[in-house]
């Protein structure tokens, strides 16, 4: 069986296999400032109540502080949503991208998590089934606290060989290529191999959270020692708890299971990835592009808005200036991190190196503000998603890129992943 196969057999109480319909009691339910509105508004055609406000948790992210009336009228009624039925998971502007709040607070492995945004799949990196639901489905579970699925076939990706140079997200894109953007349609991705044996969350919280951008229905990793160990440390997790956990821990046997595909790229040889406009399929090595001079650069976003992702830029940007004609956005994905950040002197960094930081939210990631872009204009960004138009004008340009040689091309003011 696949690790998917697994978790939900183990929620369901009976062994299922891919192409089961099942119905699954949801553990932990989200929305956002973007979606608890439409939720709302569904949920009282159906019912009074919600079945348990304690599994729900509300973060306002997407367009924090609000920009427009509209932005701020949904806040509004997503507001009285949270008031009216108690919902103390809640979160407001300022406190992170829903994502990376749910990583930092509620998701465990073996959990069934739903989520009012396509990007729930991130969570998977915990060993949990993560998906995104559409606003009405999640009005049916806030009413309900059930759902239904059917149990995803699986593609197996196996990361494998050794390179300082190459980080998840170089991962990520490159497997955007070999799968393509209708590869996974409806699939899990389960990521395995010595690399992601050895990565940290937040690479796997990266990884996972792309599977979106192939198709896929999740991306999902085994719950391990890494996995424990960010448990312990971030949600000061006791001896007891994690104990509990390890007896619950789901494993594949790599060599039994049967998967729908299989795949391994061998990261050895590899060079960063950048993916072109306007598919995050649409995948080249760096050197390719290289020379493409640059308008703006986005770190950020539940992709890549991480400490590590914020250390790594720092790296590269400290004592040196953004290029004149560049404008360096720089969004922490959370409080916390934005706290830590500011505490190791990150920020410091940043902001001499001549960046603008935004408070912690999805930024100008959906367009939506915060460095919209111009006709014309080109964007390197950390984000997932380079669609035309989606960060501004319809004849703008995104590429997506590490913060590694997000960090660089901005002190260059083209496209590369050399300083000198
Ligand atoms: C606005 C929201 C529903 C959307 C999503 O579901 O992914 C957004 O987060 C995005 O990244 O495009
Ligand atoms: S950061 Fe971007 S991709 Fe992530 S939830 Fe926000 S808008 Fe969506």
């Amino acid at each position: 069986m696949t690790l998917v196969e697994k978790i939900l057999s183990k929620k369901v109480g009976y062994n299922v296999y891919e192409g089961d319909s099942i119905e699954v009691e949801v553990d932990l339910a989200m929305t956002h400032d973007g979606t608890t509105p439409l939720a709302y508004k569904a949920l009282k055609e159906m019912s009074d109540s919600v079945w348990n406000p304690d599994k729900i948790v509300v973060a306002f992210d997407h367009n924090v502080p609000a920009n427009t009336v509209k932005a701020a009228e949904m806040q509004k009624l997503a507001l009285e949503f949270v008031k009216r039925f108690g919902i103390k998971k809640f979160h407001k502007g300022g406190e992170g991208i829903c994502h990376q709040i749910l990583a930092e607070n509620y998701v465990f492995p073996n959990m069934f998590v739903a989520g009012g945004d396509s990007h729930t799949c991130t969570h998977g990196a915990f060993g949990a089934f993560a998906t995104g639901f559409g606003a009405t489905d999640m009005a049916y579970i806030y009413a309900t606290g059930e759902t239904w699925i059917k149990v995803p076939k699986t593609i197996r990706v196996d990361i494998v060989g050794k390179n300082e140079n190459i980080s998840a997200k170089d991962i990520v894109l490159r497997v955007c290529k070999e799968i393509g953007r209708r590869g996974a349609t409806y699939m899990a991705i389960e990521y395995g191999g010595e690399v992601v044996k050895n990565m940290d969350m937040d690479g796997r919280l990266t990884l996972c959270n792309m599977a979106i951008e192939m198709g896929g229905k999740t991306g999902v990793i085994e719950a391990d020692e890494i996995t424990y160990n960010y448990l312990k440390k971030e949600r000061n997790l006791g001896d007891e708890e994690i104990a509990k956990l390890k007896k619950e821990r789901i494993t594949v046997n790599r060599e039994k299971e049967s998967y729908y595909k299989e795949i391994e790229i061998d990261i050895t040889d590899m060079e960063e990835q950048i993916a072109v406009p306007h598919h995050p399929d649409n995948v080249k090595p760096v050197s390719e592009v290289e020379g493409i001079e640059i308008d703006q650069v986005f770190i950020g976003s539940c992709t890549n808005g991480r400490l590590s992702d914020l250390r790594e830029a720092a790296k590269y940007l400290k004592g040196r200036e953004v290029h004149k004609d560049v404008k360096l956005i720089i969004i922490p994905a959370s409080k916390k991190v934005f706290m830590q950040a500011l505490k190791e002197g990150l920020i410091d960094i940043f902001v001499k190196a001549g960046a603008m930081i935004c408070p912690p939210g999805c930024g100008p990631c959906l367009g939506a503000h915060q460095g919209v872009l111009a006709e014309g204009e080109v964007c390197l960004s950390t984000t997932n998603r380079n669609f035309r138009g989606r960060m501004g004008h319809i004849n703008s340009y995104i590429y997506l890129a590490s913060p590694k040689v997000a960090a660089i091309s901005a002190i260059k003011g083209y496209i590369t992943n050399k300083l000198d």
